[in-house]
């Protein structure tokens, strides 16, 4: 997305899809990443759920809260002039109806200041996406690998290959037509998500869905290279961090022991002395 918008707003994703430019995510959980994304003009922050594994060291999405969320949300709003911030809702914070579903939108966009809330599944979740778009919320849909149902899908699986593009497509439909302003399609063939961008009037974000979405989003501390272990292969990593804070850990720790640090230069001292030191120089 050019960098013109003040703010990016909810118009400037179908105005990107209208116009063939391309809108830019990354995946956010403090105020400090969520400043350098925004100067950076990333055109909108997720606060994914995806903190269970960045921040809070689960294995899945499965265990995360509203309340976990909340104030780590609160944290990238608080960080953002221009980037739109999406509320990532919980596993078991939507799923049995509108009015638990709007409830928990109510909850994400007044205790944190988030513009947008997100919820998975396509079909099964048009009730609750129509419900919360009703009341003013904007709402970014999430179809093909929905992580919070990875038991029922058995793993980590590709959706929408072969004949199942037609279930992705049936599904994308559905959040289309329930209101909302975008939809992730995550870890689909790039020939069937090519399909769904074409047929779709609402942008495409491709979290490992492709080169012809219309926009792109990834989880920052894989692009990033800070995340432990395995990454989804279609991460590209644009960052060592791990190495860098490694270093950084090390060399701090062996200057810590040989005396190195701290130094005069890092240390305070008495008023009076300081002031002598300052007339000596
Ligand atoms: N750090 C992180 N990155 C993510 O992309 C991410 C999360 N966490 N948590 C929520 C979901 C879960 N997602 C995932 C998790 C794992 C794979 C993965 O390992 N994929 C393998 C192939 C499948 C397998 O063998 O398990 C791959 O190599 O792409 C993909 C998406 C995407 N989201
Ligand atoms: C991977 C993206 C789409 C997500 O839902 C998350 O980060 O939680
Ligand atoms: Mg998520």
């Amino acid at each position: 997305m050019a960098e013109a918008p003040k703010r990016v707003r909810i118009r400037h994703f179908a105005r990107a899809k209208e116009q063939g430019i391309t809108i830019t995510g990354l995946t956010s959980y403090d105020v400090l990443t969520a400043q350098i994304f925004d100067e950076a003009g990333i055109d909108f922050l997720l606060v994914g759920d995806s903190a269970g594994n960045t921040v809070l060291g689960y294995d899945t999405t499965l265990p995360v809260t509203i309340d976990d969320l909340i104030p780590l949300t609160r944290g990238v709003v608080r960080g953002v002039k221009r980037a739109l911030v999406v509320a990532d809702m919980p596993f078991g914070s939507y799923e049995t109806g509108a009015d638990e579903a709007l409830h928990t939108a109510f909850r994400f966009m007044k205790e944190t200041g988030a513009h947008a809330v997100k919820l998975e599944g396509g079909v099964r979740s048009a009730e609750q996406i129509r419900r919360i778009v009703s009341a003013g919320i904007p709402v970014m849909g999430h179809v093909g690998f929905t992580p919070q149902s990875e038991h029922g899908l058995g793993g980590h699986v590709i959706q929408g290959r072969g004949s199942a593009v037609d279930q992705l497509l049936a599904d994308a439909k559905a959040v289309e037509e329930a209101g909302a302003f975008a939809v992730v399609l995550e870890m689909v063939p790039a020939e069937a998500a090519e399909r769904v961008t074409a047929e779709l009037s609402i942008p495409t974000i491709s979290v490992g869905a492709g080169p012809h979405c219309d926009g792109q989003l990834v989880v920052w501390t894989d692009w990033a290279g800070l995340t432990s272990g395995r990454i989804p292969k279609f991460v590209k990593q644009y960052a060592n961090l791990r190495t860098v804070l490694f270093d950084a850990a090390v060399a701090y720790k062996a200057d810590v022991e040989s005396g190195a640090y701290p130094d005069e230069a890092h240390s305070y001292s008495d008023e009076t002395a300081e002031k002598a030191h300052r007339e000596r120089e």
